[in-house]
């Protein structure tokens, strides 16, 4: 048996860069960029009028001018209009081009209009505070050419903002991870069926979709039940098409626990098999040479969460951003003494709580065992309490697996 450490070392041994593809812009979303994108006009790309108001020379309210004659109106959208004569004014808009020849807005709020004899006058309250007030300069913010967003960052809302800007309406990003999610067992049987009283419904499959999914992969949902040749038929091919195969259940010791057996045969490189832990001791993993990764993780619901969330999740997200370092592990306090027999590693599951000073918090919750699936729901998350202790006093700091934010 291996430790929890050697156990996430192999299994990030096996991560590969996905393939990069293009996307439409909105579907890149949460991807990780494979370009860089860079700047193709200044920003802004002209003199940005900043406030509705008038545009003028400064020099002239400088020199004690303080009522202009509007030559003409500029909105927003239109070519510019230079002015002709630098004693007058031009009306202007939010987001229209400065016009040439002016340098400075004063906003509606601090002048006042007239008509003398048919022609619009406007009168200023006060010296702008400097040439150029109320105008966002061409080149202020980037120059054409800036790199803005380097390859390798995930794409977030502000990310796909600047893509716009820049006219990327497709985008290179890395293709999504594709995992085969596989339940196996003759008690499961499909969410929409009515089980017999001794059956049960596929649950661990809808959790590892739901994660994975969440995590930015693609899923597809099979289910074998336990006969060797229906595994024998049925896996090689989704070794073959998928990144990663995510099995649960049919690892640990009983007579229908094929899938070790299965695997080996099927040319799936054994890299360890069980990890000194609880729950999700029986853990198997390998990997196809040249294809499918394989986390074959114990059945038992808590069992395959906790699991997915210490090895799978980390894994798909080095292969989706390699270039990225991991997130920092969170930790938390115990507020309770715990003690556990015998040494192994113990994902304990706790409600997460914030203390008035910022300290996170962890509240051990009663589970009856890694069968409990209900009990997920009052948790929201795992401490990683390490082997080489029995005895966790409260106030003690561990590793936090956290799965709820
Ligand atoms: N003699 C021993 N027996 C067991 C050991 C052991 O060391 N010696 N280990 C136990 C541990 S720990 C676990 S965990 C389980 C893991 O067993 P398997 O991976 O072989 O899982 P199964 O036996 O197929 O199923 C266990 C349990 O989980 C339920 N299950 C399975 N798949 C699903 C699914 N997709 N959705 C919902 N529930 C699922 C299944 O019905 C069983 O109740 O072995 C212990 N035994
Ligand atoms: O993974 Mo098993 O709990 O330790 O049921």
């Amino acid at each position: 048996m291996i430790s929890v450490a050697e156990a996430e070392r192999l299994v990030l041994t096996t991560v590969r860069p996905l393939p990069a593809e293009t996307v439409p812009l909105l579907a890149a979303t949460g991807r990780v960029l494979r370009q860089d994108l860079t700047a193709d006009r200044d920003f802004p790309p002209f003199n940005r009028v900043a406030m509705d108001g008038i545009a003028l020379v400064f020099e002239a309210v400088a020199g004690g001018q303080i009522t202009f004659p509007i030559e003409t109106i500029q909105f927003a959208g239109a070519p510019p209009q230079p002015l002709q004569n630098p004693q007058a004014a031009v009306e202007i808009m939010t987001g229209a081009v400065l016009p040439p020849g002016t340098d400075t807005v004063v906003r509606y709020e601090d002048v006042t209009f007239q008509e003398v004899d048919g022609q619009r006058t406007v009168t200023i309250q006060g010296l702008p505070e400097r040439a150029g007030h109320n105008v966002h300069a061409r080149a202020a913010d980037r120059h054409q050419g800036d790199l803005l967003v380097p390859a390798g960052t995930r794409l977030g809302p502000a990310e796909i903002a600047v893509a716009a800007t820049i006219g990327a309406a497709t985008v290179l990003v890395t293709r999504l991870a594709r995992l085969a999610i596989v339940s196996t067992g003759d008690e499961l049987v499909d969410v929409a069926e009515q089980p017999l009283p001794h059956q049960i419904r596929r649950s661990n499959a809808a959790m590892l979709q739901a994660a994975a999914q969440a995590a930015g992969a693609t899923t597809e949902a099979f289910h074998f039940i336990d006969d060797q040749d229906v595994l024998r038929q049925g896996l090689p091919q989704l070794l073959r098409e998928f990144d990663a195969v995510v099995l649960s259940g049919g690892v640990s010791k009983g007579q229908a626990d094929f899938l070790p057996g299965v695997l080996r045969e099927l040319g799936v490189e054994q890299i360890f098999h069980e990890v000194e832990q609880r729950p999700g001791k029986p853990f198997w993993f390998g990997q196809q040479p040249g294809g499918a990764v394989v986390f074959a993780l114990p059945g038992n619901p808590v069992s395959t969460f906790v699991n997915y969330y210490r090895y799978v999740q980390p894994w798909l997200r080095a292969c989706q951003s390699p270039e990225m370092p991991p997130a920092p592990a969170a930790v938390a306090e115990l507020v309770t003494d715990v003690s556990f027999r015998p040494r192994l590693t113990h994902f304990l599951p706790v409600r997460l709580e914030m203390a008035p000073d910022g300290r996170l918090l962890a509240h051990p919750q009663r589970a009856g065992g890694s069968g409990d699936l209900a009990s997920l729901l009052h948790c929201d998350g795992f401490l990683e309490l390490p082997a080489e202790q029995t005895e966790f006093p409260a106030g003690q700091v561990w590793p936090l697996l956290r799965f709820r934010s």
